[in-house]
């Protein structure tokens, strides 16, 4: 076929283009979906062809020709017209940021693809400062003030973005990725009268109860290692799906992983992906991409239904989470629909046991890298213990706030969407419908906040043992985030792990297990929602039941030789 015969009209050309740009204009105020998008394309595509047939007769070949040439120089147009539109005319373009981070949100998606992202706007941070464009429209942010604008206490108007539209498994929100401000806080209040004090009391014998059976887990592997990652995972899931359902995933007992695990971790991978651009979402059913992972997304789903639908059927319910969280609140607007209480199943397990799980085990990490630290924790922890509970028990303290500080298990910024009226934040406009978040990683490392911030110190958090020329601000402490939004399970993670701790460390010296130095552990941190960790192979030396037993023997030997004398045994 004569190539030259397929050229299209100049008219037809500049019609491309003009609907091109014509086309950006609409978008930019109302994005479209990608079903209205192709629908749209195809519109277009019958508009060219009928518009190139009006300039002469064709053949039937040739006029779909001309017409699909048409139809790239128009998405040609389009293209070129967004990006022309994010680099020099887009209200964020006084941010500094990499160009193609301007350009294209697939910068931000590639690296939720490689895991890196927190390390990734960390360093853009360090580059660029306290504010940071890292997609076309959103911003990253890491002073104080921002805190409390974005997510503090003066952040009451600040919705949260679109990155919660993302699960391509939920049916419905749940009230974490609800967007509505009137909806989310009325779902919230009926979730609080699961977390009063009365109700973390009535948890914590169950608490407790996983605690005994991992110990006797412990206590059966004397001599031989256990990977920690594991063990403290199948511990945090256990007591969420007890204090959650009333129900035991049993994986402490059983020692190995219930489907929940990797189903939850394999769901949350195609989570973070889908959020950074919720319009891939429908295309992620079309395409046969990860279907490992979409596998994991349809049985987390599944878990979650059925732990919603014993929970329903069952009589004589223990108050556990989800009968305060199912039960209709007075003065709520309506009653919650069953896909809303699945997504809210589903919440309960998925925020409160990966994260404690993560916090617990860098601890262990730091007490296995360093002795001394680890000494002054056991000695406190073995002082303080009051039959119940630590009573007070700063270092421990201090210790697990360290854990939060350097490895927050949600280290990325939460992402929130500008009010309408826009946002003044640091003495600059953000103007409306941007996103916008504090990147808790990079802040909660910052010098300015926390001196050396890069390493772990403990007594930081000890008023009377902190260097008095040390940097403290714990407004840029945000491991739970802060705000209308703040993590409802704070009060429940602490008491969890200081019991975890209360516990365990009394009992066993735990150190590396033979041939591992943690530096894999290290070398192996990757970013997945949360932190996403390798094994960390441990083992307990023996030496704390020895010393038990022998303070055992020692008090006993004491109690005998003062009844001995009186009852005349000892003459
Ligand atoms: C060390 C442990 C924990 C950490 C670091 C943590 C961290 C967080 C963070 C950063 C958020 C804010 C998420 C956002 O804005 O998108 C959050 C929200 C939440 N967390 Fe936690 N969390 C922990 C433990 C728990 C536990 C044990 C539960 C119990 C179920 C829980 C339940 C929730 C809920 C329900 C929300 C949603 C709150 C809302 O949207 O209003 N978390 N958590």
């Amino acid at each position: 076929m004569d190539i030259a015969a397929l050229q299209p009209s100049t008219g037809a050309l500049i019609a491309a283009i003009a609907l091109g740009i014509v086309s950006h204009q609409v978008y930019k105020r109302n994005e479209p979906s990608v079903a209205e998008f192709l629908l749209h394309t195809i519109l277009l595509y019958a508009i060219l062809t009928t518009l190139v047939s009006t300039f002469g007769p064709l053949s039937n070949i040739r006029l779909i020709l001309i017409g699909l040439i048409d139809l790239v120089v128009y998405l040609f147009a389009l293209g070129t017209s967004i990006v022309a539109y994010r680099l020099f005319f887009h209200p964020l373009n006084a941010y500094p940021g990499p160009i193609l981070c301007k350009i294209t949100r697939f910068v931000a998606t590639k690296h939720v693809i490689d895991r890196d992202t927190h390390a990734w706007v960390s360093a853009l941070h360090d580059q660029y400062g306290d504010v940071v464009r890292v997609s076309p429209n959103e911003l990253s942010f890491k002073s104080v003030t921002s805190v409390d604008l974005i997510h503090g206490a003066k952040a009451g108007k600040i919705p949260k973005g679109p990155f919660y539209k993302g699960d391509p498994n939920r049916k419905a929100n749940s009230m974490h990725s609800t967007q509505d401000l009137f909806e989310h806080r009325w779902r919230r209040k009926t979730w609080e009268r699961g977390f009063g004090s009365l109700q973390l009391r009535e948890y914590e014998p169950r608490v407790m109860h996983h605690l005994d059976v991992l110990n006797s887990q412990i206590k059966c592997r004397e001599g031989s290692s256990m990977n920690v990652t594991a063990w403290v995972e199948y511990f945090a899931y256990d007591v969420m799906s007890d204090l959650g359902f009333s129900e035991d995933f049993g994986m402490l007992i059983e020692g190995k992983p219930h489907r929940y695990i990797p189903a939850l971790h394999g769901a949350t991978r195609l989570l973070t992906v889908a959020a950074q651009t919720p319009w891939i979402k429908p295309l992620m059913d079309w395409f046969p991409v990860d279907k490992q992972s979409k596998q994991d997304g349809k049985d987390f789903a599944k878990i979650s239904m059925g732990t919603y639908n014993r929970h329903k059927a069952r009589e004589n319910k223990r108050p556990d989470l989800f009968t305060y969280i199912s039960a209709r609140m007075e003065g709520a607007p309506r009653p919650m629909s069953d896909p809303e209480l699945i997504a809210d199943a589903a919440l309960i397990i998925a925020a409160g046991s990966v994260t404690t799980a993560l916090c617990i085990t860098f601890m262990f990490q730091q007490l296995c890298r360093d002795r001394k630290q680890y000494e002054e924790f056991q000695k406190e922890i073995d002082s303080c213990w009051d039959g119940e509970g630590p009573a007070i028990a700063p270092y421990l303290n201090g210790f697990i706030n360290e854990s939060l500080r350097l490895w927050p298990p949600a280290p990325t910024g939460m992402q929130r969407r500008a009010p309408k009226e826009g946002i003044f934040i640091d003495g600059k406009l953000v103007p409306g419908n941007n996103q916008l978040s504090v990147h808790t990683f990079a802040i909660q490392r910052d010098g300015r906040y926390f001196s050396k911030p890069a390493e772990w110190i403990p007594e930081r958090w000890i008023e009377s043992r902190r260097p008095s020329d040390f940097n403290h601000d714990v407004r840029a402490f945000i491991p739970f985030n802060a705000g209308q939004y703040t993590c409802l399970g704070k009060n429940l993670a602490y008491q969890e792990i200081r019991l975890f701790w209360a516990k365990l460390a009394r009992r066993f010296d735990f150190e590396y297990a033979p041939g591992f130095d943690g530096s894999s552990f290290d070398q192996n941190i990757r970013y997945k929602g949360t932190f996403l960790i390798g094994p960390l192979d441990m083992g307990d030396n023996g030496t704390k039941e020895v010393y038990t037993l022998l303070k055992r023997v020692v008090l006993l030997g004491t109690v005998l030789c003062f009844f001995a004398k009186p009852l005349g045994f000892s003459s």
